[in-house]
């Protein structure tokens, strides 16, 4: 049975400082650190064994990869990397604090940068410090200056079709430690949600979401692994 578990990184010190991060890559704090392995003890728990393991580009969510397979039993499982994975860029808002943002320009233009579907944040300005056109992460990739949830999907989606889509309908079970956004990405291309709906799907940090597919990997049930944190997820159609 094709099954996927979506493991959102453990908190960033950006989580903690309440900043804008995107691409910026910033590593787990010692808490998210925590939230990892027990993300993995669970994953055990639960007696899952992984097949295949995905991340981003970015060390919080391969370090939160690490950790759980590690907790899982499963730490000489590699971790298949790619940027199509990472956090949606945030664009002129990268390393500004939510808060003060939220002061300067109001709460609900805030909101629309943070949760609309297809509302960009305004461009990173070229040359400046967290410019990633210089990244060697990036080489040869056309990166974006900022993406909306909606361009987000526009690139985690042919990412998914060719690279995790096959393995799931082979039957195996694979991990994806990622970001906040692109896994609401991948959350809404599964469950189908409508562009207005994706807004109310938050995914807990270190929680592993668990949701079992059927052959056409459309999901059949989903859950997450630690139901004390669990947050409200869409509905199994
Ligand atoms: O700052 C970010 O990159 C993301 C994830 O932490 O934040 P948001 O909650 O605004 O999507």
């Amino acid at each position: 049975m094709p099954t996927l578990i979506l493991l959102r990184h453990g908190q960033s010190t950006w989580n903690l400082e309440n900043r804008f991060t995107g691409w910026v890559d910033v590593d787990l704090t010692a808490e998210g650190e925590a939230q990892a392995r027990q993300g993995g003890e669970l994953i055990k728990a639960a007696g899952i064994h992984i097949d295949r393991a995905y991340t981003s580009v970015l060390i919080r969510a391969i370090r939160t990869g690490e950790i759980a397979l590690e907790a899982a039993g499963q730490g000489d499982m590699p971790q298949i990397r790619d940027w199509r994975l990472n956090e949606r860029h945030y664009g002129g808002l990268t390393g500004l604090n939510k808060a003060e943002t939220a002061q300067k320009h109001g709460e609900d233009q805030v909101k629309i940068w943070r949760r609309s579907y297809d509302v960009p944040p305004p461009p990173l300005e070229r040359g400046g410090q967290y410019d990633f056109h210089t990244d060697p992460l990036y080489a040869g990739v056309d990166i974006p200056d900022t993406e909306s949830l909606k361009s987000t999907l526009d690139r985690v989606e042919p990412y998914w079709d060719a690279e995790l889509a096959p393995h799931l309908r082979a039957g195996e079970t694979v991990l994806i430690s990622a970001h906040g956004n692109s896994l609401r990405a991948i959350i809404k291309l599964l469950f189908d949600v409508p562009d207005d709906a994706i807004v109310g799907v938050e995914i807990p940090n270190g929680n592993p979401l668990l949701i079992e597919l059927d052959a056409a990997l459309k999901p059949t049930a989903a859950r997450y692994l630690d139901a004390a944190r669990a947050q409200v997820l869409p509905a199994v159609k």
